[in-house]
Formats: structure tokens, sequence, C-alpha cells
């Protein structure tokens, strides 16, 4: 028996065991890791079982929702790939239930720690981990999103569509080729001004981009990045520490983008917030509902702080998202000319004294025009905004999802991307079919649950009738007042991953007064 005399040993001997401790330490996590864990036998790059790298990688190389997906195809057939060492992708519709769903099992998964790099000057409505406060929150601001609401908000959308198509106007006027894309980014990011921050930053009107688009992709990124590292709530300090140059623009667009929601409210607050609209009622927009948003439990309300996280998490949320989903739409009605006459013709016989388009068109009417939400639906199906799987956490106990047990803590999702072009769901799943969606013979409840563009569950998106609103009167507007198609009839648009996904290329659209029943 080998007897150590404690007293012999010095401090270098101690600082050497100690090491050769964590090094045994960190062997066999690795060594149990590659081979041992219940999640080694989930099928993706080795390498994934011991680092978040490969991820990470694919994030800074704005590909990975690709990369997901090319994991999937790569293991035909699977139900879930590792992503890594505590990361996990489905595709499967069970698993959409099984994670985000309501039922009881469901209720144990919350978000993983990802979403704390959104939480900024407080927690929001998006970022918050806790289900207790986002029940209440949700509670606070559903009546801000309800259907009365939506008419208040209304007149914004009409007032920013009304500059809209003035600057569209002049394109027709000459039948010039232009990048409808980029003034679609001007007319979502002014629109969500408008209904986010209280002002718009009148970029339709001069024709240039906003400086604070910028921050906000940048800060989404710096947020994604920081969201992977495996540090929780210290990793946004952390990551805005490391002194590499991409990091520190990441971190700095971050606070100046936090800057401007300040200066946003204080203005709003010193205004009196009584700025009145053209038809006499006082300024309702979605930061008023914030501000006035009331827990009907408690009696609670938000304080700057959180207000001032909310609305510039807002401005995440509505902006791009909007953008890329009339970009979609734009390129598929013009690609499958069938389908947009039929739109235009069901508009033509919904609005016959608006057949130039140059009135306002009600969102009450136009949500029963099926046709073009299934426009709408299809191209969130094939492109949504957010492709990768929204994480959250297994339950301390561990999950069995879609019959494959996966550990407690383990950041597990469904790609909305993935699941959108499953095969076993949705019939020719690389067609753009909106008709799909009215299709009696298909399995309906299960494409809607696979249908991930606005999320699934108590977390899905709460904004989804008011870019719906906005979406749809902006593409129907435009179908009664011009005639639109692609400068180039044989483009193939694909994506590019920012934070979201978005067009990968520039492209142009001719617009010409149309002539209605001419379709
Ligand atoms: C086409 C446009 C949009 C798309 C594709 C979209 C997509 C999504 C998705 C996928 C989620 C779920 C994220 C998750 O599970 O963590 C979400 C949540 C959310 N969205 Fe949207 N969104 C859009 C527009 C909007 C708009 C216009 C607003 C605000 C007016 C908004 C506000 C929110 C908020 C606050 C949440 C968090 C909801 C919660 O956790 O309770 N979104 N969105």
């Amino acid at each position: 028996m080998v007897i150590i005399n404690i007293n012999s040993i010095g401090g270098k001997e101690v600082l050497c065991l100690a090491l050769l401790a964590v090094a045994a330490y960190q062997l066999c996590t690795i060594i149990y890791q590659l081979f041992l864990s219940p999640l080694s036998k989930i099928p993706g790059p080795w390498l994934t079982r011991i680092t978040p790298l490969l991820e990470v990688n694919a994030l800074k190389e704005q590909r990975r929702t690709r990369w997901v997906g090319s994991l999937f195809a790569e293991n035909l057939g699977a139900i879930a790939v590792r992503t890594g060492p505590k990361a996990v992708s489905f595709n499967h519709p069970d698993a959409i239930k099984a994670i985000y769903g309501h039922g009881k099992g469901a209720e144990e998964f919350g978000k993983s720690s990802w979403y704390d790099a959104f939480s900024t000057t407080g927690e929001s409505l998006f970022s918050t981990r806790s289900k207790k406060r986002h029940a209440m929150k949700r509670r606070m601001v559903a009546h801000g999103f309800s259907t009365q609401s939506l008419a208040l908000f209304e007149p914004y959308i009409d007032q920013m569509l009304d500059k809209f198509m003035r600057k569209m106007d002049k394109f027709a006027q000459t039948g010039e080729a232009f990048d409808i894309y980029f003034w679609f980014e001007l007319f979502t990011m002014d629109l969500m001004g408008d209904l986010a921050l209280g002002d718009n930053f009148g970029v339709v009107e001069t024709g240039k981009p906003a400086r604070y688009s910028t921050l906000v992709e940048l800060s989404q990124r710096f947020g994604n990045i920081s969201g992977i590292l495996p540090f929780g709530k210290s990793s946004v300090s952390i990551l805005s520490w490391v002194p590499l140059p991409y990091v520190q623009k990441l971190w700095k667009a971050r606070l100046e983008y936090l800057d401007y929601a300040r200066m946003a409210l204080e203005k709003r607050f010193q205004e009196d917030r009584k700025q009145v609209l053209p038809t006499g009622k006082p300024r309702q927009d979605i930061m008023q509902r914030f501000i006035e948003a009331q827990d009907p439990e408690t009696g609670r309300k938000m304080d700057f702080p959180e207000l001032r996280a909310e609305t510039s998490s807002l401005m995440v949320a509505g902006a791009s998202t909007g953008s890329v989903t009339m970009n979609w739409m734009t390129y598929y009605l013009c690609k499958n000319p069938t389908v947009k006459a039929r739109i235009i013709n069901d508009l033509e016989v919904m609005f016959p004294d608006n057949l130039d388009g140059t009135k306002a068109i009600p969102f009450t009417k136009l949500n029963k025009l099926s046709l073009l939400e299934s426009a709408e639906i299809e191209c969130l199906r094939l492109h949504p905004p957010i492709g990768y799987a929204m994480p959250r956490d297994t339950p301390s106990q561990g999950a069995v999802i879609c019959g494959v047990f996966i550990p407690g803590g383990v950041a597990v999702g469904v790609p909305a991307a993935t699941i959108g072009r499953n095969a076993t769901v949705y019939k020719n799943p690389d067609n753009w079919d909106p008709d799909r969606w009215s299709d009696e013979t298909a399995d309906l409840a299960t494409m809607k649950t696979c249908f991930l563009g606005f999320g699934f569950g108590t977390r899905q998106c709460i904004g989804r009738n008011v870019a719906t609103q906005f979406i749809v009167k902006m593409i129907a507007t435009l179908l009664l007042r011009y005639d639109m198609e692609l400068e180039d009839p044989s483009l193939v648009l694909g994506t590019k991953e920012f934070t979201i996904q978005k067009p990968d290329q520039n492209y142009n659209v001719i617009l010409r007064p149309r002539k209605a029943g001419r379709t």
C-alpha cells in the first residue's frame, strides 16, 4: 500500500495533482460523451458530441439552417440529429407536440439558455424563460394583439402603404426595373418603427436604409452567437469581453440598438403620448398597448427597462420577418401567373369599387380571401425566416421524444425549415402550391401542426395576425394596382442566412399600371 505523507507534498505537487484531476475528469467526460451517453447514439458528426464548434462555425458562415438540413439529408430517415454536445434537432410531427405542445408532458419543456442572450434591459415576452413570467406577460399584452387592436393599428399600415405606393407609382410610370425587396425592407422598418417605437425612421420617404436596420441585424448576430455559448446568463457578458474586432463590432451595435429604444420611449413619455391621428383618435400603436398593459390578476404594469426590452425585441421580431415574407410572395406569384390571376380575380370581385388599388383595402374583408393567406403560409413553409430549431430544454428527468430518450437539460427542437419540407407530411414538398392548404384529401391537421413559420404552442408568435395583416394588405394592393413581373423570369432565388433567412441575391421586378379585368 502506498502511503502519502501529506506534510511532504509541496505547492508544485498540489498544483500538478489538481491539474491531473481536472485532465482526468475532462477525459472521462469526453469518453462518456463520445461513446456512453444516450445522446451518442443519435446520428451527427462525431465532433458535435464534444463541442458546439461546428454549429458556431455554421452560424458564423451564415448557413446554420442549411447545415442542420444537410445532417438530416446525410442520415436519411433519421428522426433526430445531433447538432451539439447538448443539442438535438428532430424532424417528426410527433416531436412538435412533445416539445412545443400544450400537453401535460410538453409543459415541462422550457425555453433553453439560448434565449438569455435576447434578454437585454429586461426579459421580454420573447426571451423570458420563466413559464410563470411568460404566462403573466402574455396575459398582460394579449389584448394588444386582439382583433380590436388590429383595427387600431390599421391606419398606420394604410398611411405607410400610401407612402410606399407613391414610390412604386414612380417605378411603374417609367417601367424601370428595381429591387422591390429593398423597398419592402424600408417599409417594414418604418411600419414597425411606427407600431413598436412610436415613430418611423422616414426611410420609405428618403429611399435610404436606416442605420437602425444594420444595428438590428448585428445585435441579432451577437445574440445568436452568445446563445450558443455554454455560460448561461453570463454568456452575453463573457462574449462582450472577447477582444476580437468582429465581436466588438456586434457588441457595440447591440448597445446602440438598445439606446435607440430608450430614446424612443423617453420621447414618448415626454410627449404625453397624445399624438393624434388624422382619424382624430389618440395614437394607439403596439407601444401604447405595452405601456398600458396591466396584469388582470395583480394590476402590475411594466417598468421602463422592461418596456425598453419589449419594444426593441418587437423590432427584431416583426421587421425583417415581414419583408422577407413579402419578398417570397412577390417571387412565387410572379413565377405562378395562374395563382396570381386567381387572386387578382378574387380581389376584383371582393373590391369592385377599388379595381386600381388606390383606396385602402380593409383587412376585415381581405382576411376572408383564403388563397392569398394560403400563399403567405406556403411561402413561410418553404422559407421560414427562422429556419433552425427554436430550442427547448428537456426536463431534469429527461424525456422520450418519438421513441428517443433524451437526458435532462438538453436543448431540443424542430427546425421549421426541415419539417416544412418533410415528404411524409407534404406531398411534393419542394413545390410552392398554396392549394395544398385547401386539399380535403390531405392530412391538413398534421400539415398545420408541422407548419412552424410562426412557431407552435404557448410561445408561438403573438404578432402573427399583425404580420398577416400588413403582408396581405401590401400584396393585395400591389396586385390590384400594378402588373408585376420579374425582370429575369428564369430567376431562381435561394436563401442566405443572416440571423434570419433572407433572399440570396438581389433581383429586380418591373411594375406597370394595371388595367382592371386584363388578367
Ligand atoms: C412574417 C412575420 C413573422 C414571423 C415569420 C414570425 C415568427 C415567429 C416565431 C417563429 C416565433 C416563435 C419563436 C419561439 O418559439 O421562440 C415568434 C414569436 C414572437 N413574435 Fe413573431 N414573427 C413574425 C412577425 C411578428 C410581428 C409583426 C410581431 C410584433 C408585432 C412579432 C412578435 C413576436 C413575439 C413578441 C414573439 C414571442 C411570443 C412569446 O414568446 O409569447 N412577430 N415569431
